[in-house]
């Protein structure tokens, strides 16, 4: 097997997990990469849904798996998938309106680390969040890292990819949408009425939100910090005002 094999709109989908979940969705896959004698519970499940998907896999040693996906931790599983589908903005109004749910996106303003965009889908899947918002440029993007990180939420959390962000989140407001920036300047997170339709917005790992952004903003939200740092990991931040959105919603 050569790099060639892979055609160029396909993404490799590396760890055991990831691919059982890309093998549940509705995506194409190409072809699966296994490495030559492995067993236990998960490869049999991933080898039923191989057979159950009619899907050719194909036995490999280690070092073929390595060179393929550059040294991630592929545990032995590479699926070779369709690219990653961006979706439409319609696409996460839809998605709130099938639930009956007030909208609930995040927008990431520039966000890099494809360690935080995985780990930020992971909270939004597990959190009820009905998509998110990233700028084409200047930020990651869909790919195998964010994939592996989000450990199969990416199949379930709809992306929207825009040209500009100001602009997109002029229309969300026109849609009804209130619209949350975050920093360490705005109202304590937990005096935040999560009950409106919104979309919070979260800055860059180095330079936080971008300033024609947070003009846009109808409000800024802050999680108290007393300690000795100056702010919070992203997906960390993230996933605290993402678990506040579901409290505020969700009353027991
Ligand atoms: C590492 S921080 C960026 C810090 C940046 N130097 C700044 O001044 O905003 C990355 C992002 O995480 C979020 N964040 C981090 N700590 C936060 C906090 N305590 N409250 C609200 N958001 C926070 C914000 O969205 C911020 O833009």
């Amino acid at each position: 097997m050569d790099q060639s094999e892979i055609e160029e709109d396909r993404d490799l989908v590396a760890g055991r997990i990831p691919a059982i979940e890309v093998l549940k969705s509705e995506r194409d896959i190409n072809k699966i990469f296994l490495q030559e004698g492995l067993s236990g519970s998960k490869i049999s499940e991933i080898l039923g849904l191989a057979k159950k998907r009619n899907i050719q896999v194909q036995m490999v040693p280690k070092s073929k798996l390595d060179t393929l996906v550059d040294g991630m931790n592929h545990q032995g599983i590479v699926v070779a998938a369709a690219a990653f589908q961006y979706a439409e903005l319609d696409d996460l109004f839809a998605a709130a309106a099938l639930k009956k749910e007030d909208p609930f996106f995040i927008i990431l303003d520039g966000l890099e680390d494809p360690h935080n965009l995985g780990s930020i889908m992971r909270t939004a899947d597990a959190s009820g969040a009905h998509g998110i918002i990233i700028p084409k440029r200047r930020a990651v993007g869909l790919t195998a890292t964010v994939a592996k990180a989000s450990t199969g939420a990416i199949e379930h959390v709809p992306v929207v990819r825009v040209t500009n962000l100001v602009q997109t989140i002029n229309e969300l407001k026109d849609r009804g949408v209130w619209l949350y920036g975050t920093d360490m300047k705005g109202q304590d997170y937990r005096q935040w009425d999560t009950k409106l339709p919104i979309a919070v917005v979260m800055g860059n790992e180095g330079k936080g939100i971008s300033r024609l952004v947070k003009e846009q903003m109808d409000g800024m939200v802050t999680i108290p910090m007393v300690g000795h740092v100056q702010s919070l990991n992203a997906s960390v931040a993230a996933s605290l005002l993402m678990y506040e959105v579901y409290r505020g919603r969700n009353a027991l």
